[in-house]
Order: C-alpha cells, then structure tokens, then sequence
C-alpha cells in the first residue's frame, strides 16, 4: 500500500526542478523575425508602508466657537484660549505636522431665543453646526485627522454627522463627559442643545425625536453599539433610561479610578469596535476632567477626529484657565502623539500648508 502511493507521488517532479523555459528546436531560429518581442519585466520595489502608529500625524484645527448650545457667555473665547497656550507648536514639537483653518464664523439667528418643541437656539445651533459638518469633512478629505475646538457640546452634532459623511460607515464614538448628554428636546429639562447631541446622532432615537427647525439638514448617523461613555458623574433620570434600555457601554468616573484608563479603555474597546476597524471619534467635554481620567492616554491610533468642548474662560480667574487650557492641550498632544498614537520622530519644517507632506491616508 505504501509502496504504491510511494510510485504516484514520484511521478510529479518537485516544483524546483521544473523548467519553465519553453521547449526549442532548431527550427524555431527561422522563425524569429516573427516572434512577438520579449515583454520586459520591470522590477518593482514595494516601499513598507509604515503602521499608523509609526506615521506623525497630521492634523487639521478647526475653532468653533459655538455658544448658544448652552445658557453661559464664553465657551465661544476658548478655541482662541487653547491656540495661545501653545498649542499648534506643542503638537509640532512631538512630530505632528498641523494647519489651522482658523475659526468658523458663525451667524445669530433672530428671535430664536425661545423654547421651541422643547430647545432653545435651535435655529442658530442647527445652521452652525451644518457649518461645522461641511467643515469637518473637508478637513478629513485633506488627509487630515481633526481637531475641533468648541464652543458648547452641542459643536459634536456637526462635528460627528461630517466624521461620517466622509467615512461612510459606522464611526466608533467615545464620549468623555460628566454627562451622557442624551436628552431628547422632550425630556430635557433645560432645553439647551448640548445636553442632546447623543439623541439627535443616535439611529437607535429619532422615533422618539421632534424633527427641529435648524436640523433639517441632519440625519441619525451613529449606532448606540458604536458608543461608550467614560467619566458619567451627573445623569437625569430620563437619560439613565436610555442608557439601561438602550444598553449603552458607560464608564463612570468613580469606575474609571478604580479600574485604571487602560483597562477602561481596552473593555470599551472590544465592546465598541470589536474587529478594531472603524475610525474613532473622542468627544472630550472638559468637565470630565479629573488627574485620574485622562482617555487621552489610552486612546488608539485609529483617533480621526476629537472634540474639545464647554471649556469657559470666563468662569474663572485668568490663572485659572490659562492653567485648565495648558492641561488640556497636553490631553490634546497625547491623543495625537501619545503612546497608542503616533510617538516622536522628527520635527517637521517650518512650512505648512493644507496638501503638504504626506499622503498617506492614516486609518
Ligand atoms: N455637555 C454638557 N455640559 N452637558 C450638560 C447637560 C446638563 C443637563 N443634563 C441638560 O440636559 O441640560
């Protein structure tokens, strides 16, 4: 039995020893001038191309100053807080290459004080953030990662809905916050729009949602399964519902102490995006701030956009905030550079212009 597979395999010559040149006679020589030319074969070397942790990032700012989502003058004075603490030269000095486009202009819409289904400012919030969508998708065209600074939490309905317009496909949401900012306009109490972005974003919600005059130009574009809060502190009662029906992955900040960031961020992780695929969203409201929450140093390198947001310069001394402006822009930098992220290489050139450098697109 042995002996006769033995014989079958032996017919079949090993790969190496086959010839692959074609069989020639003698008489093929006449024939030449007919022979079809020699295609040549070009030799081409395959570049590496470098895993996004190795490649700096390159990133896009973009100033939204933003403040109607909310009842308090100033979060619109921080984009420009945050730019005079250094900010474009510290991601610089960590290898990142950064354009800033500046602050968007935004326009007040008369008479749109008033509650209406249940929100205030809905008209100017609304148009804005339509600004700040095209905004954001622009920028990621470009190659870049975002920056957005806000202004109010409400700047995230744009910010997201132009995150995934231009990925076209679900986008991973972290949301560092003291609040889960679900509110829909019918059970928020306060009727400011910061406190509902989640609900207007959600694909899970808009059956429980008024259409509002402003938003027309949305449509829901996140999953609440693409979705994780770390640093929940001050939750309504109505939004605790959410969460529990909706089964929404939430960090507390009390569990985020006792857990440790990494071990937070690697639950979130598997839960959010499993198949470590889709591109990352990092709503940061500053208000979650806390020495023992900083999501930034456990943020993976897939980071496409981040949000800074109700940073408000105008609620305390100016030591005071330039000093709560100088650590956020250190969240900021590890987000972008940090240890999961892009680590230094070199510093780039002085020049920087919005289709510079590289084309490498980084997720
Ligand atoms: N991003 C924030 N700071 N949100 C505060 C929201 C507070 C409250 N839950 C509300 O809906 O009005």
């Amino acid at each position: 039995m042995f002996a006769s597979s033995g014989l079958r395999f032996l017919k079949y010559k090993p790969l190496e020893h086959v010839s692959f040149r074609p069989h020639r006679t003698r008489n093929d020589n006449k024939h030449r001038r007919h022979r079809q030319p020699r295609t040549k074969i070009k030799i081409v070397y395959r570049i590496p191309t470098p895993r996004p942790s190795d490649r700096p990032p390159r990133v896009g700012i973009i100033g939204g100053p933003l403040m109607y989502g909310q009842p308090l003058k100033g979060p619109d004075t921080a984009p420009d807080l945050l730019r005079s603490s250094y900010l474009e030269s510290r991601l610089k000095k960590k290898g990142a290459s950064v354009y800033d486009y500046g602050n968007l202009q935004f326009e007040t819409v008369r008479n749109d004080g008033e509650f209406v289904k249940g929100c205030k400012h809905s008209r100017t919030v609304g148009l804005a953030n339509s600004q700040i969508a095209e905004r954001v998708e622009m920028v990621l065209k470009t190659e870049r990662k975002v920056l957005l600074l806000g202004g109010d939490h409400s700047v995230a309905i744009g910010s997201i809905a132009g995150h995934s317009n231009f990925s076209k496909r679900n986008v991973a949401v972290i949301w560092v916050d003291a609040h889960p900012d679900i509110n829909t306009p019918l059970t928020s109490l306060s009727g400011h729009l910061h406190g509902m972005p989640v609900s207007f974003l959600s694909r899970e919600m808009p059956h429980i949602h008024p259409k509002l005059p402003g938003f027309e130009w949305l449509n829901p574009c996140i999953s609440v399964k693409n979705l994780a809060y770390i640093g929940l502190r001050s939750i309504d009662p109505e939004e605790q519902d959410f969460i529990e029906k909706l089964n929404i992955c939430a960090f507390s900040a009390k569990d985020v102490r006792t857990l440790g960031v990494d071990f937070v961020m690697s639950a979130i992780m598997s839960q959010i995006d499993p198949w470590d695929r889709l591109p990352i969203h990092l709503s940061f409201d500053v208000d979650a701030m806390d020495p023992g929450i900083i999501p930034a140093t456990g943020t993976p390198g897939r980071l496409s956009v981040m949000d800074v947001v109700e940073l408000n310069p105008k609620l305390s001394s100016k030591a005071e905030s330039n000093w709560s402006a100088d650590v956020i822009v250190e969240i900021i930098v590890r987000a972008f550079c940090g240890r999961r992220g892009y680590h230094f290489m070199s510093e780039p050139k002085e020049e920087e212009s919005p289709s510079d450098l590289y084309t490498i697109r980084e997720d």
